[in-house]
């Protein structure tokens, strides 16, 4: 383990030796289950990164508690309850959903009683109606596309165990959906996960992140990132762009060569400039950096020290 300012560097070969005398391997059903968030997930690194990732949350999770109650106790009131926010952020198709699915089903199977909600901040994006009216429709992505103050009021109102609800985004209208929201009600964890979610607010005092107990930002070459994201949308034009009612529904009836082209420029307009300026230097600000390669295969970890 190599010692980089305020990050462990952390191999992977020595990563997953942590812990692993507590880890039972996988049954038959959470195998099923692992594959069901995505069937092309590495089984070894389920074992060997995410298993040890899951014990470390977990003691996040008791020295929040704990320290919670110790303050509680200082101030001579009943402590409150908190819920756990834990962050992923990282690049357009660098997998965050897909590790925050992961990490929501591994954290509910060991915390069975506990209360473990996922959410994304592409809710939080302004309405196509609301983009057209800032002339922002070419910046959906990009920090000004989101209402900032609304997710960190969101956020507050969650931490403070007040029901709070998110707006809903769906790829599929390409657009928020009016008037659907998804209710968070004092859950025990809460996953935060978005491109935008260590960013810091132009006119806000605070940082979303300031909410979090923990962060993680998913990284990787931007080359493997591009090529992720043009393999997921090849296999979208076979299926959900299939959908007469899909907005991407005209590229995959016209041209493929064209549909394809169009996304390679989606990724150098938007994809690119947004990683480069925006995303990426928030990188420093995540409690753990998860670096990926090839085949989303974890070769290293950074963790932060303090
Ligand atoms: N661990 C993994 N193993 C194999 N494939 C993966 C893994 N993680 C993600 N993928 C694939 O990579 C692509 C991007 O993943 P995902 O949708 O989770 O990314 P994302 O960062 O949430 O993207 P967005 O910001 O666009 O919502 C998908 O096609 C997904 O199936
Ligand atoms: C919703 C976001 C911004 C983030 O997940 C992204 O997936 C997106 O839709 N970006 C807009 C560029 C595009 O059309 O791919």
């Amino acid at each position: 383990m190599k010692d980089q300012l305020n990050y462990y560097q952390i191999p992977r070969d020595e990563w997953k030796k942590f812990y692993q005398k507590h880890i039972v391997p996988l049954n038959n059903q959470e195998l099923l289950q692992i594959k069901s968030v995505n069937d092309r997930i590495s089984l070894r690194d389920v074992q060997e990164i995410y298993t040890p990732l899951v014990h470390l949350l977990g003691l996040r999770l008791a020295a929040q508690k704990q320290l919670l109650a110790k303050q509680a106790g200082f101030l001579g009131i009943k402590p409150a309850h908190v819920p756990f926010l834990l962050g992923i952020a990282g690049s357009v198709a660098v997998g965050k959903s897909t590790i925050a699915r992961l990490l929501q089903l591994m954290l509910q199977d060991i915390y069975p009683d506990k209360r473990v909600q996922l959410l994304t901040t592409d809710g939080f994006l302004y309405s196509n109606a609301q983009l057209e009216r800032r002339h922002l429709l070419d910046r959906k992505g990009f920090p000004e596309s989101y209402d900032m103050a609304h997710l960190l009021s969101f956020t507050n109102d969650v931490k403070n165990g007040l029901p709070a609800k998110a707006p809903v985004y769906s790829h599929k209208i390409y657009d928020v959906i009016p008037g659907k929201y998804e209710l968070v009600d004092d859950p025990d964890i809460l996953i935060v996960e978005g491109i935008n979610v260590l960013q810091l607010p132009s006119n806000q005092q605070l940082y979303v992140s300031d909410f979090f107990d923990f962060s993680i930002y998913v990284d990787a070459q931007e080359e493997l990132i591009k090529k992720w994201y043009l393999q997921r949308f090849e296999m979208l034009l076979d299926t959900a762009f299939q959908d007469p009612t899909n907005y991407y529904y005209p590229y995959a009836q016209g041209d493929r060569q064209a549909a394809f082209e169009l996304a390679k420029q989606v990724w150098e307009d938007v994809n690119h400039p947004n990683l480069d300026n925006y995303i990426l230097p928030t990188r420093n600000r995540a409690d753990l950096i998860l670096h990926k390669t090839e085949n989303h295969l974890v070769n290293e970890l950074f963790l932060r020290k303090y």
